[in-house]
């Protein structure tokens, strides 16, 4: 049998530990080959193959990034491109595609598996909002770089007696800020799945302050917003792949915070380090068990499938019922950071 495999969406520490698991356990358990298209799907539409073999893949279980490189492509280029899709497939003798990524990555493999595409997909993000998977990889080594951050944060505010917002990934979903903001003892963590009340926010730092403390450290996830009404907030758009394109909810949340009650706040944003550099000994133990596992089903013929992690075992839900939805931050899980930091 011969595997595709490619890596879409933003890049993600633990993309290439599930590559070279796909190249090893295709070659070990099954005598398969694997090519390789570059840059997402704009391999498959500009037929940017690579071959991959063990040698290929040695060494690349702890780099970050994708030895495959990543893109995003205009979802309507990308469906307007099914015959290219299915001609590069066949000319490179592809039996199954294994793609690697977020949400849109698999809505774009669940809509090829509609169209008799043979695919398992592989869940990445960072921001762990893919549903039907207990946790994504990448998602452990950002909260550990964000926890690392907002530890060295807490010295330094205390040192000025400052607010300090630290903003932190997340577009849709509140997990890294919520993990990080556990992790990391913040008195505040403000996500996308909750507006955020400024005159709330005010009273916290407020109150904070006046019983003695020295500082105050908010979490803020990027995706983050006002409830309506209660600042002023500039927004920025839709860019042309469909995303929010983000304008500095933390830093537009600071002015309004020293406006209101003449606090100094320093506003850090950690941007790309959260998803940069090696991922975690969780994650390449979760990486390599995804990758084995799609390589496994995709010779099995258990394609139209991704795998998954539910509790400690790796299962396959359909891509469909994967793709329906995000996993975002629960109510009952925010009332857990409420009721300790309130
Ligand atoms: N509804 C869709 N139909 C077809 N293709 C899509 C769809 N949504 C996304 N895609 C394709 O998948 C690509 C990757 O999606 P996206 O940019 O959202 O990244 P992702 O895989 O969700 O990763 P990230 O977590 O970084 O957002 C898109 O650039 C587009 O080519
Ligand atoms: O690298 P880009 O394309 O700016 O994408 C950033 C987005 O990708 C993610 O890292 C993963 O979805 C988000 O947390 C973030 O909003
Ligand atoms: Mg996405």
């Amino acid at each position: 049998m011969r595997i595709g495999v490619l890596t879409g969406g933003g890049d993600c520490p633990g993309l290439n530990a599930v590559i070279r698991s796909v190249v090893r356990s295709s070659d070990n358990l099954f005598g398969s080959s694997v090519v390789g298209f570059r840059d997402g799907w704009r391999g498959l539409l500009e037929d940017r193959a690579m071959e991959l073999d063990v040698t290929k893949a040695d060494g690349i279980l702890t780099r970050g990034g994708t030895i495959l490189g990543s893109a995003r492509v205009n979802p309507e280029v990308f469906r307007d491109g099914l015959e290219t899709v299915r001609e590069t497939l066949r000319a490179r003798g592809v039996d199954v595609l294994i793609p690697i990524g977020g949400e849109g990555t698999l809505t774009a493999a669940s809509w090829l598996a509609d169209n008799g595409v043979p695919v398992v997909g592989v869940p990445k993000t960072i921001d762990n909002d893919i549903d039907g998977t207990d946790l994504t990889f990448g998602f452990d080594t950002a909260v550990s770089i964000a926890t690392d951050a907002i530890d060295r944060l807490h010295t330094t505010a205390e040192s000025h007696q400052r607010v300090l917002l630290c903003e932190v990934m997340g577009r849709h979903a509140g997990w890294i800020a919520l993990h990080a903001g556990l992790a990391s003892g913040a008195h505040l963590t403000l996500v996308p799945e909750q507006p955020f009340d400024v005159d709330e926010v005010c009273a916290m730092v407020s109150a904070r302050f006046a019983r003695g403390d020295q500082h105050f450290i908010a979490v803020v996830a990027e995706g983050a917003t006002p409830k309506e009404g209660s600042m002023e907030f500039r927004v920025g758009g839709i860019d042309e792949f469909g995303h929010r394109r983000f304008t500095g909810v933390a830093q537009q949340l600071g002015e309004e915070i020293e406006r209101r009650i003449g606090k100094e706040v320093r506003t850090t944003v950690l941007g790309h380090v959260q998803r940069g550099g090696t991922p975690t000994a969780f994650d390449r133990v979760l990486a390599t068990r995804f990758g084995l596992h799609a390589a496994i089903a995709a010779h099995e013929g258990r394609t139209g499938q991704m795998v998954a992690l539910r509790g400690t075992d790796i299962t396959l839900i359909p891509l469909a019922d994967a793709t329906k939805h995000l996993k975002t931050v629960t109510p009952e899980r925010l009332a857990e950071v409420v009721s300790f930091f309130g």
